[in-house]
C-alpha cells in the first residue's frame, strides 16, 4: 500500500473562517496528506475584516516543536515543510532552522515557501525585513516559491508591462535557487479582465493557466494559501509539477465556485470538500516560452 505523506505546515490559524492553515490544512487532509499544523499565529478571524484579537507565536517555539516531534521519533517521516504569512524575520528565520533539521533527517523533504506579502488590490502588508528575509533568504532554501504579482514585484523592484515580463520576473527568481516558482495570480498591463492567469516555472519549462475571472463584492481571503497547500499536497501524492499546478487551479476554482454560490465571503470548504478531491473541471496549462 502506498505510504500517506506528512506535511509540516507553517502558517496563521483563525478560529473563525478560512486564512492560512485554516484554509489549506482542510484541503490537504481532503486530497490524501497528513499535516502537522504549526501556528504562527492565532487570531480571532483573518485580518482583512480590519480588527481581530488573539496572539503571534514567539519564534522561539517553532524550532521547539520541530525539537518535540524530533524527540518522538517522528520528525524523519516528514516528507515537506510549507511555510506563509510570516510575523517577523525572526519567525522566518526560525522555520529555516526548522527546514534545515527535517532535511538532515529526511534529504528527499521539500520545503514550499509562500512568499506573503498582501494582494496585488490591497497593498503590502508585511514589514520590509520580511519581504527581505524571503529574497535574500528562503528563496535559496526553498524548492518551490508561490507568490502572487505584487509579490513578484516586491522581489523584482519593478511591475511587469507584459506577460511575457512576468515570465522574466518569475525566472529570475527561480534563477536564486528553488526548483519551481508558481505565480498564482497574474496582473500585467493588456491582460483580459475576465480570465485568471497563472504560470508556474521550472527548469524543464514554462505553463501558463487561464480560469474565468469570477465576480465577489469583497474578495475572499485564503485563496493563495489553498492554491499552495493543494500544489505542494498533489507533489507529495506523485503529480508532475504541471499536474499538480492544473489540480490546485481547478479545485480553488471549485471552491471559488461554491463560495460565490452561496454568496460567502469565507470560502465554502466545507460545502466544497468532493469537488476539491475530485475536480469536475480541469483546466490545462499551455506551455510558453520567451
Ligand atoms: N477565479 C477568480 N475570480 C476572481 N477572483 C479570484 C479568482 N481566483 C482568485 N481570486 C482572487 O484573487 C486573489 C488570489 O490571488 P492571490 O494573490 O494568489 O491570493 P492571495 O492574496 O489570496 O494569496 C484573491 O483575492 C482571490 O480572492
Ligand atoms: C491571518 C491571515 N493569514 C493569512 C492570510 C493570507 O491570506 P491569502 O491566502 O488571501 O493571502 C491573511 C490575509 O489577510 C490573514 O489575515
Ligand atoms: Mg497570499
Amino acid at each position: 500500500m502506498k505510504r500517506t505523506p506528512h506535511l509540516l505546515a507553517i502558517q496563521s490559524h483563525v478560529v473563525f473562517g478560512h486564512a492560512g492553515n485554516s484554509a489549506a490544512v482542510f484541503p490537504m487532509q481532503r486530497v490524501g496528506v497528513n499535516v502537522w499544523p504549526l501556528n504562527t499565529v492565532q487570531f480571532s478571524n483573518h485580518t482583512q475584516y480590519g480588527q481581530w484579537t488573539g496572539d503571534v507565536l514567539a519564534p522561539h517555539q517553532i524550532p521547539e516543536l520541530v525539537e518535540g516531534i524530533a524527540a518522538i521519533g517522528e520528525l524523519g517521516n516528514c516528507d515537506a515543510v510549507l511555510s506563509g504569512y510570516l510575523g517577523s524575520a525572526a519567525q522566518g528565520r526560525a522555520i529555516l532552522t526548522g527546514v534545515a533539521r527535517i532535511k538532515s533527517m529526511n534529504p528527499k523533504a521539500l520545503y514550499l515557501c509562500d512568499p506573503v506579502m498582501g494582494h496585488p488590490e490591497k497593498g503590502c502588508s508585511v514589514p520590509a525585513e520580511v519581504s527581505d528575509f524571503l529574497l535574500e533568504e528562503a528563496a535559496a532554501v526553498a524548492d518551490f516559491m508561490c507568490p502572487n504579482q505584487l509579490e513578484l514585484d516586491s522581489f523584482s523592484g519593478r511591475r511587469p508591462q507584459s506577460l511575457f515580463d512576468c515570465l522574466a520576473m518569475a525566472r529570475a527568481l527561480l534563477a536564486r535557487g528553488p526548483k519551481a516558482v508558481l505565480v498564482k495570480h497574474l496582473a500585467y498591463p493588456g491582460k483580459p479582465a475576465d480570465v485568471f492567469e497563472m504560470l508556474l516555472v521550472t527548469g524543464e519549462g514554462s505553463w501558463h493557466l487561464r480560469r474565468p475571472m469570477l465576480a465577489f463584492p469583497r474578495q475572499p481571503v485564503g485563496v493563495g494559501d489553498l492554491t499552495s497547500g493543494l500544489f505542494l499536497a498533489r507533489v507529495l501524492l506523485g503529480d508532475s509539477l504541471v499536474a499538480a499546478f492544473e489540480f490546485a487551479a481547478s479545485a480553488v476554482h471549485e471552491v471559488l465556485l461554491e463560495t460565490q454560490a452561496c454568496a460567502s465571503y469565507e470560502l465554502e470548504l466545507v460545502r466544497a470538500q468532493d469537488r476539491i478531491a475530485h475536480p469536475r473541471v480541469r483546466f490545462e496549462a499551455m506551455a510558453i516560452s520567451l
